[in-house]
């Protein structure tokens, strides 16, 4: 079944929730990014988006001023700590505030753990951690912790405890969700509230270009719910996360998965060597 039917944005939330308010959404020309910084200009905020290619991001900045909102973009890649100060003037130049950074910028190749070179491991960490990391501390210190407000979303993976070929992205995604639990420790007092969002398998281009019919079925079969996620299922969760209606929420893990966390990605278990699932024959037995 094709899941990737726009729903309309805001879902219930009042459409000036967002008003007043900006929000920078790394990787917003596309997907789910595309689709948070839709619900949140739909609400009423200025956005910014960036990412690496100019034209997703004029498309969807084409979308965003129909809809009557006002949209700066940016090409930037993010691993460039140079590019992430360049998008946060920009942002400051244009609207003179940030109250909303949704860090969605990410992605990965699947691979076996043991065929992840360290260059690729450290391609998928760069971005996933360092650079969020980044953008993170350039936008609290310069936007939010001055004017002591700000939501800051971070993106992760469900489920959450391990994906087979998804070694690198998954730790990745760890360490994003600790982050988010620990900053609220520490900038709940600049009323600075950091939250993840953890999707499951959501109907993308990114993930249409980059994963085969086969893994999508194989993902489908794992949700309870039977579908694969929308993007408007994880950009409506953040627009509400991000409006007064979320304000008591910080430093934990939100799962937008259709119950595949529930269910787990181990089901049915990889194929393991039959020694190895009966203790009496396994080859070292006799000699530990
Ligand atoms: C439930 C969760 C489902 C999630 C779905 C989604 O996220 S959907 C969203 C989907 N969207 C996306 O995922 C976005 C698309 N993904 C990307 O853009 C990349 O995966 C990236 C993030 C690593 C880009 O990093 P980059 O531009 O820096 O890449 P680069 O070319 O310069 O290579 C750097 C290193 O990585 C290595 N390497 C690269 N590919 C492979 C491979 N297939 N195999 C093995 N290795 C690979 C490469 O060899 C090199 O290592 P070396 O040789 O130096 O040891
Ligand atoms: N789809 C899914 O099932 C799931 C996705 N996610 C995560 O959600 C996020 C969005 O995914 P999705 O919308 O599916 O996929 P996309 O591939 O469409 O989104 C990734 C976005 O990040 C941008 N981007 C990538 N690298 C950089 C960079 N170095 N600097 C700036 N921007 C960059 C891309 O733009 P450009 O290439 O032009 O730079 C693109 O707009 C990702 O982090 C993904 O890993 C998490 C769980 C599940």
């Amino acid at each position: 079944m094709r899941t990737d039917q726009p729903l309309p944005p805001v879902g219930g939330l009042r459409p000036d929730v967002h008003t007043g308010k900006v929000a920078l959404v790394t990787g917003g020309g596309t997907g789910i990014g595309r689709a948070t910084a839709l619900d949140l200009a739909a609400g009423g905020a200025s956005v910014v988006i960036c990412g690496r290619r100019p034209e997703p991001l004029a498309e969807a900045a084409k979308e965003i001023e129909a809809l009557g909102g006002s949209c700066v973009t940016l090409s930037a890649d993010i691993r460039e700590e140079s590019h992430v100060t360049t998008v946060v003037d920009r942002a400051l130049d244009a609207f003179g505030r940030i109250d909303v950074l949704v860090n969605n910028a990410g992605g990965q190749f699947s691979a076996p753990a043991e065929e992840i070179s360290p260059g690729g491991w450290r391609a998928v960490h760069r971005l996933a951690v360092e650079a969020t990391w980044a953008m993170t501390r350039e936008v609290a210190r310069r936007a939010m912790i001055p004017r002591r407000s700000g939501a800051v979303f971070f993106i992760a993976f469900s489920p959450r405890r391990g994906i087979p070929g998804f070694a690198h992205a998954a730790s990745a995604r760890a360490a994003v969700e600790n982050l988010a639990a620990g900053l609220s420790l520490e900038w709940s007092r600049y009323g600075i509230r950091t939250v993840c969002v953890a999707p499951g398998t959501i109907a993308t281009g990114g993930l249409d270009d980059h994963y085969t019919p086969e893994d999508r079925e194989r993902w489908e079969r794992s949700v309870p719910l039977g579908r694969l996620g929308r993007p408007e299922d994880v950009s409506g969760l953040i627009s509400f996360l991000a409006s007064p209606q979320g304000s008591y929420i910080t430093g934990t893990t939100v799962v937008v998965d259709g119950g595949a966390d529930a269910w787990g990605a181990g089901h049915p278990v990889p194929d393991v060597p039959h020694h190895l699932t009966t203790p009496d024959s396994s080859p070292n037995k006799d000699n530990p």
